[in-house]
């Protein structure tokens, strides 16, 4: 025992000093990223999860609550990792447009923890980025995105089938909406960036499905898996354990991720299987469209996504075939599925939303729907871009008071400086455009939900700088299928209110819940009363 005691006491300076190394590394570990700009302001992080909490209470109403508290540039802690917020028009302006600065996007843990997302155009940086993005620019003119309207309108018009013969009866005149919307706007993605029928609408619940082929449970189960695969991208803390350890403790989500990934009922064993099997079918189809286009009479038949790049790819040749691997043809027509489907799906729910709850905005609406000319004339795209001035108020007014996308990554890639501080190469610098979005000085009442003060002829749009508003983002980096989302909203909502008028379920909360994954949610989804308009003038 005695000499137990004595050997002990004679390692106890050792055992200390090891002590003392490893809280001295773990110290630095998780206090290095907050040295280099502990200078820039913001409250005190908590070790370990550093803000994580406030966000989880106060949602991203906290960004504003931050920026009034601590000026128009702020620290935020996501974890371990500081974000530099700028919540400030002219500095967001800053940050987006000095792209020799920002070239590209820093990346959270729900993303660096998805192996597909991370060969996404999200991702991408330097000349693969920009050769890529060359490449496919011209898919997202006006004149490519017109030609994908009869597409958009043949999923419309099955939605707006599906909630006609779903709401025959007075006790049954609730949809929900947001999910429709998502099925409706996977389905877009399936024809225009896939050549391919998912046919989520039609096959959904009430609509037979006594007709699905052996295609539809496949597809059924690719679409299940996406959904699967890209609702457990949380920016909180409820993900899988490695994206929250990702948060956590960076260095540790990789191993954790290779470990879990293969114990059975871990959600990071799921979403690996997810992942795995997304992989697979993307591959599938490229390698069959890829050998489809060989074929030279093919290829300027098809107009969808995957075709048209295939072919960019095979015509062009040289260093471009050997930039665009086919993994990020695989990558970056999955990812349409993501970044095409979920914002778009959630705006459009939006609108219906706030129009449902102001009377005097939907009436006004529903004069200039109605002024456009008899129900079966489908608007050509440039009278969608241009005939309808007040459904583009209320689609921008929906945009920023439901901000989707309430902040904006970039990293810094040289030493900088922004508001007048220096910030390290490497520093993750955000745009805080929710902060924007609901500030004041930009939107007088911004609490309020009043689409005139985009009107073009108003003072207030008038004064207002126009970098205030940035729901799709800023710079080179800006959100490329912008047109696309806007032309599908648009016709989405042509046709709807010349046939319905929606109405706040009794079901729902009021306000909606909203979760932030990727981008925004609503928590619980939304459910609206639908009321023909034929039978509302009959009355
Ligand atoms: C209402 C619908 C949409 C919203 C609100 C939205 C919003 C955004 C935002 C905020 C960004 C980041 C911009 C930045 O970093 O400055 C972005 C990027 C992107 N979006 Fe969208 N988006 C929508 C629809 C779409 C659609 C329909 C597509 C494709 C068909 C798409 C494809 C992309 C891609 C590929 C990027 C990355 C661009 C790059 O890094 O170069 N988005 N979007």
């Amino acid at each position: 025992m005695d000499s137990m005691l004595a050997l002990f006491e004679s390692c106890l300076p050792s055992l200390l000093t090891l002590l003392a190394l490893i809280l001295g590394l773990l110290f630095t570990y998780f206090y290095a990223p907050y040295w280099k700009v502990r200078k820039v302001p913001g409250p005190l992080p908590l070790p370990l999860v550093g803000h994580l909490p406030l966000m989880a209470m106060y949602g991203v109403d906290i960004f504003s609550s931050l920026a009034k508290q601590y000026g128009p540039i702020y620290r935020f802690h996501l974890g371990r990792q500081p974000l530099v917020i700028v919540a400030d028009t002219e500095l967001c302006r800053e940050v987006g447009l000095r792209f020799k600065d920002f070239p590209c996007r820093s990346l959270p843990s729900p993303i660096t923890g998805s192996p597909l997302l991370k060969k996404g155009f999200f991702s991408l940086r330097g000349p693969t980025w920009s050769a890529m993005r060359n490449a496919i620019t011209s898919l997202y003119q006006p004149t490519h995105v017109g030609t994908l309207l009869p597409a958009m309108q043949t999923c419309v018009e099955t939605l707006t089938h599906h909630i006609s013969t779903t709401t025959t009866h007075p006790h049954h005149d609730v949809v929900h909406f947001s999910n429709l919307s998502l099925r409706m706007t996977n389905d877009i993605i399936g024809k225009t960036a896939f050549g391919v029928d998912f046919r989520l609408i039609s096959t959904t619940n009430s609509v037979s499905s006594a007709a699905a082929s052996p295609n539809d449970e496949e597809v059924s189960s690719f679409i299940k898996q996406h959904i699967h695969a890209t609702t457990s991208l949380k920016m909180d803390l409820s993900g899988s354990f490695s994206i929250i350890l990702g948060l956590l403790i960076p260095i540790l989500q990789e191993p954790f991720r290779q470990f879990l990934r293969r114990i059975p009922g871990t959600v990071d064993h799921q979403i690996d299987i997810a992942n795995a099997t997304l992989k697979e079918t993307m591959d599938d189809i490229v390698t069959r469209r890829a050998r489809e286009m060989v074929d030279e009479d093919q290829r300027p038949a098809k107009k969808d996504f995957l075709s048209v790049l295939l072919n960019v790819r095979e015509s062009k040749g040289g260093k471009l075939k050997e930039l665009i691997t086919d993994d990020h043809v695989s990558a970056l027509t999955y990812e349409h599925l993501l970044a095409g489907s979920t914002s778009t799906s959630f705006t459009l729910t939006t609108v219906v939303y706030l129009v449902a709850k102001h009377p005097k905005v939907e009436e006004r609406l529903f004069r200039e729907i109605d002024g456009f000319g008899p129900i079966d004339v489908v608007p050509t795209p440039d009278e969608l871009r241009h005939g309808f001035p007040y459904l583009d108020q209320v689609l921008k007014e929906s945009m920023r008071f439901y901000t989707s996308s309430p902040l904006i990554a970039r990293e810094a890639d040289r030493d900088v400086e922004i508001g007048g501080y220096k910030l390290p190469k490497g520093t993750w610098v955000w745009l805080g455009v929710s902060v924007l979005h609901n500030d004041p000085k930009n939107f007088p009442e911004p609490h309020l939900f009043r689409p005139e003060r985009f009107d073009p002829d108003g003072d207030e749009e008038k004064q207002r700088n126009p970098y205030s508003h940035i729901p799709f983002g800023i710079g080179p980096r800006a959100c490329i299928g912008q047109k696309f989302a806007i032309q599908e909203i648009k016709l989405s909502l042509v046709h709807l209110y010349r046939r319905f008028i929606f109405r706040c379920s009794p079901e729902m909360e009021d306000p909606p819940e909203l979760e932030y994954g990727l981008v925004r949610e609503f928590k619980h989804g939304v459910k609206l009363r639908v009321i023909k308009r034929e039978a509302a003038t009959a009355k």
